[in-house]
């Protein structure tokens, strides 16, 4: 039997100029405890490289991770045809011959913030130390606090901890919660951001986009009518198709790269 996605895929293979925009961690790679150490499948790896080769078609990663991070899990080079959104869409990267846009935050504030940002984390690092299993990944714009490796109680002490110092220091900042993990950034840009200026830019007539977590729901809820949203895995989603796993995306997006080739 077919699987239930193949209609949706077949329809939207036939948009005139194609985006396909993916989330990386737990959407094409799957999650592990290690945040430098996952990769994609090599079965997704094959299905972006045969997308990205498909006529009229743009393939993105837009990812939460911070550019530089997102470059070496995605096994990135400089020659990639493949664009990137970081840090939820405030960092971009494009193939050569390609404008990007300038960063319209002015160099004094990117300056000052990144000197309240560097002392927050580390005070936000020494408030966890002892607390087994949660530990602080310092990011572009601020920071992300892991408790994968944590009890249920310990996660929660640190999350609060680190919650009052955020309020007390940098109410401003934006705080999201994905899976064992809680974000903390001076940029509020969103994935929903990311789509709209990756859509502008490669002129898409249809959007795909796929994710597993709560920050990839800000980019499926802005698709409209005629565009593909696809969650991966459990939860509460805005996406018309649910694929099971990572695997199983990998499957439709070879798919789509089937039709979109023919
Ligand atoms: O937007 P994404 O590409 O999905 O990035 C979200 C966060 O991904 C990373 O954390 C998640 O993946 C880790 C590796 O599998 C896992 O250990 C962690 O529990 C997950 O939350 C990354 O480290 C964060 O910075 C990203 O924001």
């Amino acid at each position: 039997m077919a699987p239930a996605w193949t209609s949706a895929v077949e329809e939207i293979a036939r948009t005139e100029r194609l985006l396909v925009a993916l989330d990386f961690d737990g959407t094409l790679a799957p999650l592990g405890d290690d945040p430098m150490a996952v990769r994609a499948l090599p079965e997704a790896a094959e299905a972006v490289r045969r997308l990205a080769a498909a006529p009229d078609t743009t393939v993105a990663f837009v990812s939460g991770r911070q550019l530089a991070d997102l470059r070496v899990i995605g096994e990135h080079a400089d020659d990639s045809v493949v664009w990137l959104a970081g840090s939820h869409g405030a960092e971009h990267w494009r193939p050569a011959g390609i404008e990007i846009a300038a960063d319209d935050v002015p160099m004094a504030d990117v300056v000052e913030r990144a000197g309240i940002a560097d002392a927050l984390v580390a005070d936000v690092e020494r408030a966890v130390e002892g607390i087994d299993g949660a530990w602080v990944e310092p990011k572009a714009y601020g920071f992300a606090l892991h408790t994968r490796l944590a009890q249920e109680h310990d996660a929660a002490r640190a999350q609060s901890l680190v919650d009052a110092l955020v309020a007390e220091r940098a109410p401003e900042w934006r705080r999201r919660t994905g899976k064992n993990v809680v974000e903390y950034a001076w940029r509020h840009e969103g994935k929903d951001t990311a789509i709209a200026r990756l859509r502008a830019e490669s002129e898409a007539t249809a959007v795909v986009f796929a994710g597993d977590d709560v920050t990839d729901e800000d980019a499926l809820r802005s698709l409209g009518e005629g565009d593909l949203g696809i969650r991966v895995g459990e939860g509460e989603t805005a996406a018309k198709v649910r694929v099971a796993d990572p695997l199983e995306l990998a499957e439709l997006l070879t798919a789509l790269a089937v039709s979109r080739a023919s």
